[in-house]
């Protein structure tokens, strides 16, 4: 009976979402046919186009709207088409306080309705109805509506399989997001890209999706939580509540690497949304020093690190303690770096003490090496007050040329060796172009704070993934250069480094009171036996995390007396795997990798070797240093050279790779 009802319902929804998509495919014809007709109309009258432009504009202007409807008609075409296979996954009924009948809501990926005025057969799931089916079990209900809170119960809620177009089964769930369907989605092969959740958003989860009263939200969650897949929703859904205020080229992820960058990119147009722009900080900091030399990235630094040959200051350059110092020398260098004179141009002149006031007083707030231009700007409008006319452009320019000449330095690579020399450090070498990694951010914050900054007013919302692999001196450029919204996510128990770090501690101090932290101690990604075994590598290996219950083979770990009989083992147990869609092989570093892969090509395993460079994660078997695979996961992880792992770091990279594996963790190591 059951079956029959909602049978009835979803060849009614299916019969919409195909009357839709033949509707929407006629829209898109017919306006590309309008497009191609205005384009050639275009190229056969543009010589005779009006002489001011107007034309020409009308043209721009049509053009433009045209295209960004077809753009938006296309993306209906294609949650059309999705629906035809998979229209919905869930449904609650609600008894509205005062009323005596439930109102069945049917949730998807999506809203459909078979008409303007008529009530939607499916609501998107970011809907403020759907709350109820993520927020609640059976009983008393609430969701915030546009109007306000809306209270009462609910009455049922049922989860769907559907699979092109056919309703596999259907389950009456008492408890919120039934386990079974959580499990089985647990329990699938991963591919090389992070997927949608949407039908097993957990409750924790749900509040981090739909969290709009917090300016910045920190979440901490262990490996495996969904923190990144918690974060990429958010963004769906705030696009979907905010859209003449936030669009996709709006959003920036700061990522670790671009392997992580293709990993996430297809997920938000799964979800219906364009994608987002995403990059790492050390690109953008390699771009904003480019002409000061060739900055290194955190990579090149871990590797020394691995080797036990990292500089000594690395860490602490990174901190408030080196920032200070350097705040202070900046402080000091306004009385070092500009000799004033008196300044005279055209009808204007300034003495001396008068620059001096402006320098030091006036425009005491504004970086160093913007100062004089500051000045020029006044000495401009003077002379054009006096004029009656505005400077040439050349002449304006000449101004401040002349202006700026009294700065005798300014070139922030000088003035930080400057500094380190002054400080009892060595100098950064002045033979090579290289900035070592240790100096990468005080170099960039020493620009920053002494010249003008870049603007970031395009970026409406950063989210920054794996937060805690950024020191509290990028948090502090962070800050200066973003004023939006932030979602920041990481783990402090995937720090790579010797310690964890946990910028919890610092991040309300930079960001202020707007901060606001939320944990998340559930994880999804590993089998129960996997996440326990992991937790040995930990720091503090009783740290919160729980997995959901799902149970796998134990982590192996194998022993044996020389390599080649290592290899031969891994090569074969790899290759007897083939079930596993995505496998891993993590070794220490990038040299090690090289070898693994080679290792293994030379006994008949084909595999992908993935470096800092690579931009693409494919399925199959990859070779990879540890630093690459955060983020990341896979079916089947096997770790050779257990014994190499020795060190603090070594054993926070143990513990990263242990949780990247889903169902299957194996470990090599040669006996001693
Ligand atoms: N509610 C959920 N329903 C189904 N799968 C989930 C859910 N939450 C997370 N997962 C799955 O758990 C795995 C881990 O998710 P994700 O990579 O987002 O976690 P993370 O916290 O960013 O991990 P890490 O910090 O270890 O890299 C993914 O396969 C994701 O699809």
């Amino acid at each position: 009976m059951v079956d029959k009802i909602e049978e009835q319902y979803l060849e009614k929804v299916l019969e919409i979402a195909t009357k839709n998509l033949e509707q929407i495919k006629e829209k898109i014809g017919a306006n590309a046919s309008d497009l191609s007709r205005m384009n050639n109309y275009f190229w056969e009258n543009y010589t005779e186009f009006d002489e001011y432009g107007y034309e020409m504009y009308d043209h721009k202007q049509a053009m433009q709207v045209g295209e960004s409807w077809q753009k938006e008609y296309l993306k209906d075409m294609q949650r059309y088409e999705k629906m035809q296979e998979n229209p919905y996954f869930g449904r609650v009924d609600f008894c509205y306080e005062g009323e005596d009948e439930p109102e069945s809501y049917y949730i998807g990926i999506g809203n459909l309705a078979g008409g303007r005025a008529v009530l939607p057969l499916v609501y998107d799931w970011r809907a403020p109805v759907s709350g109820l089916f993520y927020d609640f079990d059976k009983g008393p209900a609430s969701f915030e509506a546009p109007m306000g809170t809306l209270t009462g119960e609910i009455t049922r809620k049922r989860q769907y399989k559907i699979r092109d177009g056919r309703l596999q089964y259907v389950v009456e769930s008492d408890i919120n997001i039934d386990d079974e369907i959580l499990q089985m989605a647990l329990s699938e092969h991963t591919d090389a890209s992070l997927k949608s959740i949407v039908t097993t958003i957990q409750k924790e989860q749900n509040q981090i999706i739909r969290d709009k009263a917090h300016k910045i939200l920190v979440v901490q969650g262990c490996a495996g939580s969904g923190k990144t897949s918690v974060a990429l929703h958010r963004i769906a859904y705030l696009l979907y509540h905010n859209r003449d205020k936030l669009k996709a080229a709006q959003v920036l992820v700061l990522s670790p690497n671009s392997i992580f960058g293709d990993y996430i990119s297809r997920i938000l147009p799964e979800l219906g949304e364009e994608n987002i722009c995403e990059m790492t900080l050390d690109d953008y900091a390699y771009r904003e020093l480019q002409e000061l030399g060739e900055a290194e990235d955190r990579y090149d630094e871990l590797e020394r690190a691995l080797t036990g040959n990292a500089h000594p200051e690395a860490i602490y350059r990174q901190t408030k303690d080196f920032v200070a110092e350097l705040d202070q020398f900046i402080l000091e260098l306004e009385w070092e770096v500009v000799d004033i004179r008196d300044f005279s141009y055209g009808k204007v002149s300034k003495s001396s003490d008068e620059i001096s006031r402006l320098f030091y007083e006036q425009f005491a707030d504004v970086p160093i090496f913007e100062r004089m231009e500051r000045i020029a700007e006044l000495v401009i409008d003077e002379e054009e007050t006096l004029r009656g006319r505005d400077l040439e452009e050349e002449d304006r320019l000449d101004v401040i040329a002349k202006m700026n000449a009294m700065y005798e330095i300014s070139d922030p690579k000088a003035l930080y060796n400057h500094f380190l020399r002054e400080t009892g450090r060595e100098e950064l070498p002045e033979e090579s172009r290289v900035i070592p990694y240790e100096d990468v951010y005080p170099l960039l914050y020493f620009k920053y704070m002494t010249q003008k900054m870049p603007k970031h007013d395009r970026v409406r919302h950063l989210v920054i993934d794996e937060m805690q692999d950024y020191s509290y001196l990028q948090y502090r450029l962070l800050s200066l250069m973003f004023h939006c919204p932030m979602t920041i996510l990481g783990d402090r128990m995937q720090t790579m480094g010797e310690k964890q770090r946990d910028v919890l501690k610092f991040l309300p101090k930079i960001f202020g009171k707007q901060v606001h932290c939320v944990e998340m101690t559930k994880s999804y990604r590993s089998t129960t036996e996997i996440m326990e075994y992991a937790k040995h590598f930990s720091e503090n290996g009783t740290d919160a995390a729980e997995s959901v219950e799902r149970h796998g083979e134990m982590p192996q770990e194998q022993n044996f007396a020389n390599r080649a009989a290592m290899w031969d083992a891994i090569a074969e147990q790899i290759q007897a795997s083939g079930d596993l869609h995505t496998r891993a092989v993590i070794c220490l570093n990038q040299e090690e990798s090289a070898k693994a892969a080679e290792k293994l090509r030379a006994r008949g395993v084909e595999c992908t070797l993935l470096n800092k460079e690579s931009m693409k994660f494919t399925p199959g078997i990859s070779v990879l240093p540890f630093y690459l695979a955060k983020g990341l996961e896979f079916d089947g992880v096997f770790i050779p050279d257990v014994q190499a792992y020795t060190t603090p770091l070594h054993h926070q990279a143990m513990y990263i790779n242990a949780t990247r594996a889903l169902h299957v963790l194996k470990l090599y190591q040669i006996a001693e």
